[in-house]
């Protein structure tokens, strides 16, 4: 890795902790780079909210070190705390007061003036479409609502660092998109953005890398394009419309599978260019054409089973846009 210190957000080593006899953080290592998207990605029961306590100070690591925008996580864990923003699964939102109060509340706990306070409140209000919401109690608000208050309230100490542990599990496909431009924002803005999440999609969408942490240990660790790699499942379709056509493609072609209902053939492919134009090749020079060639790169769903060994959420399948390319 050619990035240096300073520019490092995050920079974990050796992260173990057990409870009792159970390990649940087997010692991980990772680095985020300032201004970037890292998602820690995981089962349920992984450790992941374990991971997202100990880096933001909440409990200690029974070993390892971490470094927090250069401040050392043990030694220096006043100056860590006034870099990170937290937003968790148990959301900080009071019901009993409203939007505005919740949010005044923080800017107290910040120290600002009443003039800031109410001036940056004002400003969160309006950039997470809060406004009309603002003077009723959070308790009437929908769970997308909740989440974006709940990170209004983290903005208002202006972290430099934000950790989410897992900010969309539970919101509806519309709010899910709301949050992940949130985070794209966020990160524009050049925050740097540590996102537990369960989903592989989201991680798919959001994250510039991504570890993937299972029974304790990061099991694979990379960009989304990275992990896909890893995995086979990559092929080209190629779909006829003459039957004739089809026979003599799955004829000439012995490594192929054949859909002969859907006068379909699947060959393997990593989906490079290279491997793509020898499909056009030999297309061309049998004088044969299909009638629509795709390409099917394997998606994190297929990463996330041969790591893991265990099924995706069912949300995430439903979820999972199609990956094909046509043309
Ligand atoms: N305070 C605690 N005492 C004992 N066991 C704990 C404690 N906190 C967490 N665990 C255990 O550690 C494991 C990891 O929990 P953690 O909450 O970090 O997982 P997670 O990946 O965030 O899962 P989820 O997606 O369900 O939130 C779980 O088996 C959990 O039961």
């Amino acid at each position: 890795m050619t990035t240096t210190d300073h520019t490092l957000a995050i920079a974990a080593t050796g992260l173990r902790k057990a409870y009792g006899d159970k390990t649940v953080l087997d010692g991980i290592d990772f680095q985020v780079p300032a201004g970037t998207i890292f998602s820690l990605l995981g089962p349920n029961g992984a450790g992941k909210t374990t991971a997202v306590s100990i880096l933001s100070t909440l409990i200690s690591a029974d070993a390892g070190q971490a470094r927090i925008a250069g401040h050392d996580l043990t030694a220096e864990a006043h100056a860590v705390r006034g870099v990170i923003g937290v937003t968790g699964q148990f959301s900080a939102v009071d019901g009993l007061i409203t939007g505005e109060e919740n949010m005044l509340l923080m800017a107290d706990l910040h120290h600002l003036s009443r003039r800031e306070g109410r001036q940056v409140t004002a400003d969160l209000l309006e950039r997470f479409d809060l406004v009309e919401a603002a003077k009723k109690p959070a308790s009437t608000y929908s769970g997308g609502m909740k989440r974006r208050l709940d990170i209004a309230m983290t903005l208002v100490g202006n972290p430099r660092i934000i950790f989410l542990d897992e900010p969309t599990t539970g919101l509806d496909p519309r709010s899910r998109h709301t949050m992940w431009q949130i985070i794209r924002e966020l990160v524009s803005g050049g925050t740097t953005v540590f996102l537990t999440t369960q989903y592989l999609d989201e991680a798919d969408e959001l994250a510039d890398r991504i570890a993937v942490l299972n029974g304790g240990r990061i099991v694979a660790q990379g960009s989304a394009a990275e992990l896909k790699r890893l995995v086979p499942g990559g092929h080209v379709r190629l779909r006829f419309a003459d039957p004739a056509a089809y026979e003599r493609a799955a004829t000439a072609l012995r490594e192929a599978s054949r859909d002969d209902d859907a006068l379909s053939l699947q060959i393997p492919s990593d989906g490079s260019q290279r491997e793509l134009r020898a499909v056009l090749d030999w297309l061309d020079a049998a004088g044969i054409e299909a009638d629509e060639l795709s390409v099917h790169t394997p998606d994190l769903d297929d990463v996330f089973f041969a790591l893991t060994g265990s099924s995706v959420p069912a949300q995430t399948t439903a979820q999972t846009a199609d990956k094909e390319t046509a043309r």
